[in-house]
């Protein structure tokens, strides 16, 4: 499984088609071309016709050139005959017909509109068939004989010489084998079955003939015995010579209708003579044609089992639930004090703003408890909620998040932190019913609500995730509990991570499992990320896998990975036609700010290609950032990230900026955070998974049998940052100019100044510089300095350009 074609879809070349060029006529086009094309071809086969009569006498007018006055026979006049003379004497003799035929056809579908490639292949056999005849004709015929024309004759003599009459007899016959075959799919058996079966049929005909005659007699019911002692008194009683059957039947009918009627006679003869319209039509039951794929698949399924992706793997363990470590011993500690004292300052805190509350109750959660209050009639909930900081100021506490009203209930929220607030363990999220239970595609165990209960989201249906939070605050610990949830669920052949870590310490333990779990270009020694150059060929990597995922869901006629990987198991998808069981991707980056900053659009764009298209074929996003801005979490970002986890951050902006809307400002921070999937926010303990356990599972792990490399990415050629100076003029970025005024403008080369105002990587911009000097633009290399600009102004540089063209 670890290994991956590069390029895994091979899409066939569809088969060429003969084709007539297509030109577009209007229909009053057609109809004029069609006409004269049908009259001409009428024209053909009437000269053609005629010049069997009227041949001999013409031919000394086609020798001198043809006036106006002279006279021909021909039926078409002097063009009949010149075309008769043409076509048949020195073309393929009495065969020609098949040139008016086909003309007249050619015609008939310009007229009809039909389909110009079934014209083509009537042009192409006829054409074959033709020359075919001629030979054929030619071979009994003489040098000026109108049976195969010249050509027939002159062919005929030609291969004479070399094979014989022998010869071109069997080199006849092989033709007309040839063409049945190939036309009419004639085979060997073909005609075997055929005069067996004509065999059978004179066989079976004799047989029901006889058949015919013996039951009839036999069959006889009482009522035909009746009928038959009729017929005798009468024969009897007439002796006239006997009459044909039928008339006999016909008259029995007449005389004894009634009694005859159910005999077998009258039935047979009811049949010829009357439509019975009530009879009752019964659809015979056609059993369902079974597809040969579907029929192989079965029989493959059959022998084999479903295609078991694990198979290689199949010894693998997943790791067991020692390995995380037990927190919260003895669960959460309700402190009744606590609580009494909380609650009599929120009633305080509320009725100094002359807020008066009906009743109030308390959740209480494994960081933060949550009163929830039924304020007394006839008060605003925008007043309260106004009051959010100075209730939060009585309460002195920090993290205090009001919530008004909770959607759902008709109640207000305050959320207050505890004093001692119990860590949610991995373990205790792992262990849950609701994450070993699920069947869910990527189950992630976050952590806990704040009514204790475990929350498990499916990472494929989210479809990306953007995490933020200002430093210190959980992110790591949020990426880890995401990882984790995936690798105690996940079999190695199922999901494969993209480890993007610029801040290099954070993911690095992950390397132990990188046969197992990790994905990685071809060329590169690790498999984590920590450069940021080498992340944009990893993203366009991505993208491209992502193309080519598309293909063959599109050549599986599959909407998205799921299904796709369920018909590839039933093995209804030949891996010979490029189709592999697709492992999910999870792309994780740990800074993205980092990476906006020195990349930009070149990072950004990709991101937001696969952000917008990869759910279907299982290509997954978790974007972690310690500075939410919005030059880092750009709108087209934004807009395609629905699940956002906000653990605290500084500044309200910085909340609107991850959740568009307050909140994450408030929370506490060691793993408090705010959950959304576009609707709810959810506020959460993230489940803690500390170094030490991550290690123990990677451990695990990396001591099983793993795949010979890691999951290989489709291989990315990237520009290179060229550094030659004969860079071609047209070899030049887009920007090149742009960045030029740029440079001259500001009379400083350098490519960071690039980088800033163009908004460009770090790789573009030196490459941009690469060209400026080589077009004489900027003047070389010289160390930190900027480089010195060559061009004093815009006027001089118009002119530099356009000297160089
Ligand atoms: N879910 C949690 N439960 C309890 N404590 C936590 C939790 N998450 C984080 N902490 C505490 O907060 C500390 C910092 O967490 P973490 O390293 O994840 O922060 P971070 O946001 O990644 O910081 P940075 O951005 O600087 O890497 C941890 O060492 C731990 O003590």
């Amino acid at each position: 499984m670890a290994k991956k074609k590069t390029k895994s879809t091979k899409t066939k070349a569809p088969r060429k088609k003969l084709k007539l060029p297509s030109y577009k006529l209007s229909s009053q086009q057609k109809l004029v071309l069609g006409s004269f094309l049908s009259m001409f071809g009428l024209l053909l086969c009437v000269a053609f016709v005629s010049f069997f009569f009227t041949g001999d006498s013409d031919q000394s007018l086609l020798d001198a050139f043809p006036e106006r006055t002279s006279e021909t026979k021909n039926w078409a006049s002097q063009f009949g005959a010149w075309l008769g003379d043409f076509f048949i004497q020195r073309g393929f003799g009495i065969s020609s017909f098949i040139i008016s035929g086909l003309v007249f056809l050619s015609g008939a579908y310009v007229l009809m509109n039909i389909e110009k490639s079934k014209l083509s292949k009537h042009w192409f056999w006829g054409i074959l068939i033709m020359i075919w005849f001629s030979i054929l004709l030619g071979f009994f015929g003489n040098k000026n004989s109108i049976l195969g024309g010249t050509i027939g004759f002159e062919i005929n003599s030609y291969l004479q010489d070399y094979i014989g009459k022998i010869g071109i007899a069997l080199l006849l016959l092989f033709g007309l084998i040839s063409y049945l075959a190939i036309r009419f799919k004639v085979t060997f058996e073909s005609i075997t079955k055929l005069f067996s079966s004509a065999k059978n049929n004179i066989k079976d005909e004799f047989a029901e003939a006889k058949d015919a005659i013996v039951p009839i007699d036999n069959n006889l019911t009482e009522e035909a015995e009746a009928f038959k002692a009729v017929l005798k008194t009468q024969e009897e009683s007439t002796p006239e010579p006997p009459k044909p059957k039928e008339n006999i039947e016909v008259t029995k009918k007449e005389i004894i209708n009634p009694i005859i009627e159910k005999t077998t006679l009258e039935v047979n003869i009811a049949e010829e003579e009357t439509i019975d319209e009530d009879l009752e039509i019964k659809v015979v039951d056609v059993p369902e044609e079974v597809s040969e794929t579907d029929n192989l698949a079965n029989k493959l399924v059959e022998d084999f089992g479903q295609f078991d992706p694990t198979l290689e793997l199949g010894k693998y363990q997943f790791p067991p639930l020692d390995l995380l470590k037990q927190y919260d011993t003895g669960g959460i500690t309700i402190n009744q004090e606590e609580l009494e004292e909380n609650k009599n300052k929120i009633v305080e805190t509320l009725n100094n703003y002359k807020i008066g509350i009906a009743s109030i109750k308390a959740t209480i959660g494994p960081t933060v408890t949550l009163y929830e209050i039924v304020p007394e009639a006839g008060i605003r909930i925008s007043k309260i909620k106004n009051l959010e900081d100075d209730i939060a100021l009585s309460l002195a506490a920090l993290g205090i998040r009001i919530i008004a009203p909770i959607p759902g209930k008709g109640t207000i929220g305050i959320e207050v932190p505890n004093k001692n607030s119990t860590i949610v363990s991995m373990r205790s999220a792992i262990a849950s019913q609701k994450f070993q239970k699920s069947d869910m595609q990527l189950p992630i165990a976050l952590g806990k609500t704040i009514s204790n209960e475990t929350l498990v989201v499916d990472l494929a249906k989210m479809p990306h995730l953007l995490m933020a939070g200002a430093t210190g605050q959980g992110k790591s610990v949020g990426l880890n509990a995401v990882l984790t949830s995936l690798l105690y669920k996940k079999h190695p052949a199922e999901v494969k991570f993209v480890l993007v870590d610029p801040k290099k310490v954070e993911l690095t333990l992950f390397n132990k499992i990188e046969r197992h779990y990790l994905a990685k270009l071809p060329d590169e020694a690790e498999a984590i990320i920590t450069d940021n150059t080498k992340v944009i060929n990893t993203l366009n990597s991505l993208c491209i896998e992502m193309d080519n995922r598309y293909e063959m869901l599109k050549n599986a006629l599959c909407r998205n990975i799921a299904e796709y990987n369920t018909k590839f198991k039933a093995r209804k998808l030949n891996p010979n036609d490029g189709h592999q069981f697709l492992p999910y991707i999870v792309l994780v980056v740990d800074e993205f700010a980092d990476l906006i900053m020195t990349a930009g659009k070149e990072v950004e764009t990709p991101v937001a290609r696969l952000a917008q298209l990869a759910r279907a074929i299982g290509i997954h996003l978790i974007i972690a950032t310690q500075r939410p801005s919005v030059n880092v979490i750009t709108g087209i970002i934004k807009a395609n990230f629905p699940a956002r986890i906000a653990f605290r951050v500084s500044s309200k902006i910085d909340s609107r900026t991850i959740l568009d809307a307050g909140g994450a400002d408030q929370l506490i921070g060691r793993g408090d955070m705010l959950y959304t999937q576009g609707n709810d926010m959810i506020r959460i303990q993230c489940a803690f998974v500390d170094t030490p356990e991550v290690e123990r599972i990677v451990d695990f792990i990396g001591a099983q049998k793993a795949y010979p490399d890691a999951y290989l990415l489709p291989e990315y050629v990237g520009e290179e940052s060229g550094t030659s100076l004969d860079i071609d003029i047209s070899d030049r970025d887009k920007l090149f100019k742009d960045a030029a005024i740029v440079i001259v403008t500001a009379q400083q080369g350098s490519a960071s100044l690039l980088q800033r105002k163009l908004k460009l990587g770090y790789n573009r911009a030196g490459r941009i510089i690469d060209q400026l000097e080589a077009a004489g633009i900027v003047g070389p290399f010289e160390g930190s300095k900027a480089r010195q600009v060559l061009v004093p102004d815009l006027i001089a540089l118009d002119q530099h350009l356009e000297n160089e063209i």
